[in-house]
């Protein structure tokens, strides 16, 4: 069946088993065939050069070129086809999970980063992650939302940074490694902020928010202040998040906490993306000898509890506390890395489940339209 955001232009006698090798080539995070996962924009074939457009929902820049030979040396097997050009694009929706709140003017779609806890690597989290969806394709920009401890401005190397305001409306963001960056901390100093009470912290949040002038980006990452009380709550119904995802360490104690924060977000209609278990492990340097130090298995544990994706665990490695200090994070201090890598598959894995999230609430529409 040809839909309507395709555009094909092969013979029926060709459409049919080039569809049938790009179905049967099942992308490894949608887990579908990229017919039925809507991949496939548009094909068509000029002196047995066959022309191949493919559109991701989720960013996978990395793995462009591995797919591109997997995909050219299976529909080489057809003899009206001597060659392949296949063209690949990123292009996510705009999506929120709480479609009653105004979306942010030029942000697609809003994931929020929390944990129950502090201290268990939330924020180093969420500026990795946020380089890795910006390397694997997707323009970024990162709010850090920590309140009372904003880490960002460090972590980016960026402490100096003083938002403009041309317009006298609207405030700059900072621009750091290629992803744009808002905080509470180039505007207070010190302590400033710490005594705010809830509601006072949460007003101020939300202005942050909307008040920056945001360029355009796909993925908007909000580092949430740590825990799961009145903030947090007041916080995710301000904002138009699409989706959270929940940082943990294997230990019972952040693992019970993690639990509250699913629970949290499930009050507010805003769906857990997954958990990341973060220290999950420790490699000794000298022999490679592994650890576990805050337990094991506890991240898997509860994420097959509520039904969530565990999307990965990082190890405890010191080049990633070393990296952040420096105002350098891994994933671009040491691209190379395992580390590196980690934090580029677990973007991938996010990305894809706000794809998935967006399938799952588009057929739910449709069946209300049928009745
Ligand atoms: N996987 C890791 N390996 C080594 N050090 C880490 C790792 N993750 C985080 N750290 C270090 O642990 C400390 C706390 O991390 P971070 O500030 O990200 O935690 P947090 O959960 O955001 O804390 P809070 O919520 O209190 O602001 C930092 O010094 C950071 O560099």
């Amino acid at each position: 069946m040809v839909k309507s955001h395709t555009n094909y232009q092969l013979s029926d006698e060709l459409l049919s088993p080039v569809l049938d090798i790009l179905e049967a080539f099942v992308d490894p995070y949608l887990k579908k065939g990229l017919v039925s996962a809507e991949c496939v924009t548009a094909l068509s074939i000029s002196d047995k050069r066959l022309q191949l457009s493919l559109v991701y929902p989720y960013p996978c820049m990395t793995q462009y070129r591995d797919t591109v030979m997997a995909i050219t040396n299976r529909l080489a097997v057809l003899d009206a086809i001597d060659e392949v050009e296949c063209e690949i694009d990123f292009q996510p929706r705009v999506y929120s999970a709480l479609p009653s709140i105004a979306p942010i003017p030029n942000v697609k779609q809003v994931i929020a980063i929390a944990s129950g806890k502090g201290g268990v690597g939330k924020s180093t989290t969420a500026v990795n992650l946020a380089l890795a969806l910006k390397a694997e394709g997707a323009e970024v920009g990162i709010l850090d939302a920590d309140i009372y401890g904003p880490s960002i401005p460090l972590m980016l190397g960026i402490p100096n940074f003083r938002p403009q305001s041309p317009d006298g409306k609207h405030m700059t963001a900072a621009l750091a490694h290629g992803i744009s960056a808002q905080s509470i901390g180039f505007m207070l100093s010190g302590d400033e902020a710490a005594v705010w009470r809830g509601p006072m912290a949460a007003g101020a949040l939300a202005q942050l928010l909307n008040e920056t002038q945001w360029p355009e980006l796909d993925y908007l990452i909000i580092d949430m202040p740590p825990g799961t009380g009145d903030i947090q709550l007041t916080l995710s119904q301000k904002v138009p998040v699409s989706g959270a995802v929940i940082v943990t360490t294997p230990q019972d104690i952040a693992l019970a906490d993690a639990k509250k924060g699913i629970t949290m977000f499930g009050k507010v209609n805003i769906p857990v993306l997954g958990i990341i278990e973060n220290m999950s492990f420790h490699l000794c340097p000298e022999c490679g000898h592994k650890e576990h130090p805050f337990g094991t298995h506890g991240g898997s544990q509860i994420a097959q509890k509520y039904n969530v994706p565990l999307l990965g665990s990082l190890p405890l490695h010191i080049n990633i506390r070393e990296s952040m200090d420096n105002g350098t994070p891994s994933v671009v201090s040491e691209p190379e890395s395992e580390v590196s890598g980690i934090y580029r598959e677990i973007a991938r894995k996010l990305g894809a489940e706000l794809a998935l999230q967006q399938v799952t609430s588009t057929v739910k529409i449709s069946i209300s339209d049928d009745e």
